[in-house]
């Protein structure tokens, strides 16, 4: 069995990492940490977990812990200052935080507005969009778990980047968030008076997703690509929808697309390409690790429409970081994530 500790212990990511490693056939939760209810029983919090997770919450001590994995789901600024220690004990560590997910430790200083973590941890940290990996058991020992909103856009434009298929500098991504991707923590955004009944755009120009959607997309293109990205926060508590428009650079038919994307993600388990003609909706896959891709082509105007799903707080946050730890160690990549959504 593999011995996991999780750090953020009473956040939404870390209650999702609990949720689904409990029916996790391969992996024992030995320690949640949390360091504002350290010695606390989790049902305290969480009255829901009771019987099902049955150890307490504790501190997080570097120099003691004694496990083979650690999940950071804590704000930024958090995992930087504890994982060089860990890793030079051996221990490894998947951060769904954004501490590791920009290489060039200015950008990620600019958009975070806080020091980048030491040079040397960032450069050997793997990014790891799970359906694109390159995580290696022997090598890697720090896993960036991308962002929620990266994870349906990312997956929705490697196939048109890889392909070369686009307008590069077309690029333009309009996406909805609910509530919970705010972390539990209150803030005046995710107010109850404040988000319901109502919808607003955030963050135009500045969210620090631009750089991290960029920095992969250029990746793949092996050209420097810039998108322009729009937040929105919509009065629900789980939930991504991007709507992402691109320009073609030549004539395809719908039918064309439809087939490229299908065979691209033919053998990935947790993308469904939807039948041409259906949009996916946020609640097809609530609660579960899928990302739903519907694709519209528009042969008039040369322009394809590309709508993706997600759950934030699973395929964006705790499923994937699980996949990623499936791919980590060979264990199945559907093990703990094998979860119909939940619908209505
Ligand atoms: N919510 C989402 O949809 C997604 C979140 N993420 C990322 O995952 C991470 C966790 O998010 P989420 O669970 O939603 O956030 P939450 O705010 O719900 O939880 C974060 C937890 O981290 C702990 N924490 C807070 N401040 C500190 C600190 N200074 N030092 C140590 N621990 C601290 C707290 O738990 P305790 O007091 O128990 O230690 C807190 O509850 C974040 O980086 C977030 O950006 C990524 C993708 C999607
Ligand atoms: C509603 C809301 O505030 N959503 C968050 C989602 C970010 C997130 O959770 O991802 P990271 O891991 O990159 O922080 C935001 O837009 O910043």
């Amino acid at each position: 069995m593999l011995e996991i500790g999780i750090v953020g212990g009473s956040g939404y990511g870390a209650i999702e990492l609990m949720r689904l490693l409990n029916q996790h056939k391969e992996v024992k939760i030995k320690y949640v940490f949390s360091h504002s209810k350290s010695g606390d029983d989790i049902k305290e919090t969480y009255p829901h977990l009771q019987d099902n997770i049955n150890v307490p919450f504790s501190s997080l001590d570097v120099d003691k812990v004694d496990c083979d994995l650690i999940f950071f789901a804590t704000p930024s600024n958090v995992s930087k200052h504890f994982i060089p220690k860990l890793i030079k004990r051996g221990i490894k560590v998947i951060d769904l935080s954004g501490d590791f997910r920009l290489k060039d430790p200015a950008v990620y200083e600019k958009y975070y507005g806080e020091k980048p973590a030491e040079q040397s941890v960032l450069d050997e940290a793997e990014y790891s969009l799970a359906e694109w990996s390159n995580i290696n058991k022997n090598s890697t020992n720090v896993i960036a778990n991308p962002g929620c909103f990266p994870t349906a856009i990312l997956l929705s434009l490697h196939p048109l980047l890889e392909n070369n298929l686009i307008n590069k500098e077309s690029i333009i991504i309009d996406a909805k968030t609910g509530v919970s991707g705010a972390g539990r923590s209150l803030s005046q955004n995710a107010h109850f008076g404040e988000a319901n009944e109502n919808f607003s755009a955030y963050k135009i120009g500045t969210h620090k997703h631009t750089p991290e959607i960029e920095q992969y997309l250029s990746q793949v293109s092996g050209s420097d690509i810039k998108v322009m990205f729009t937040p929105h926060l919509v009065p629900m508590t789980r939930g991504i929808l991007a709507t992402i428009y691109v320009d073609l650079n030549e004539h395809m038919t719908g039918e064309a697309l439809y087939n490229l994307y299908s065979k691209i993600y033919e053998e990935k388990p947790f993308v469904r390409i939807r039948a041409l003609g259906e949009l996916p909706k946020t609640k097809e896959v609530l609660g579960s690790n899928f990302c739903d891709i519907g694709i519209y082509v528009d042969e008039e105007r040369n322009k394809a429409v590309i709508v993706a799903v997600i759950d934030n707080l699973v395929k964006g946050a705790s499923g994937q970081a699980i996949q990623n730890m499936n791919i980590l160690y060979g264990f199945n990549e559907n093990e703990g994530l094998n979860l119909l959504p939940v619908y209505p």
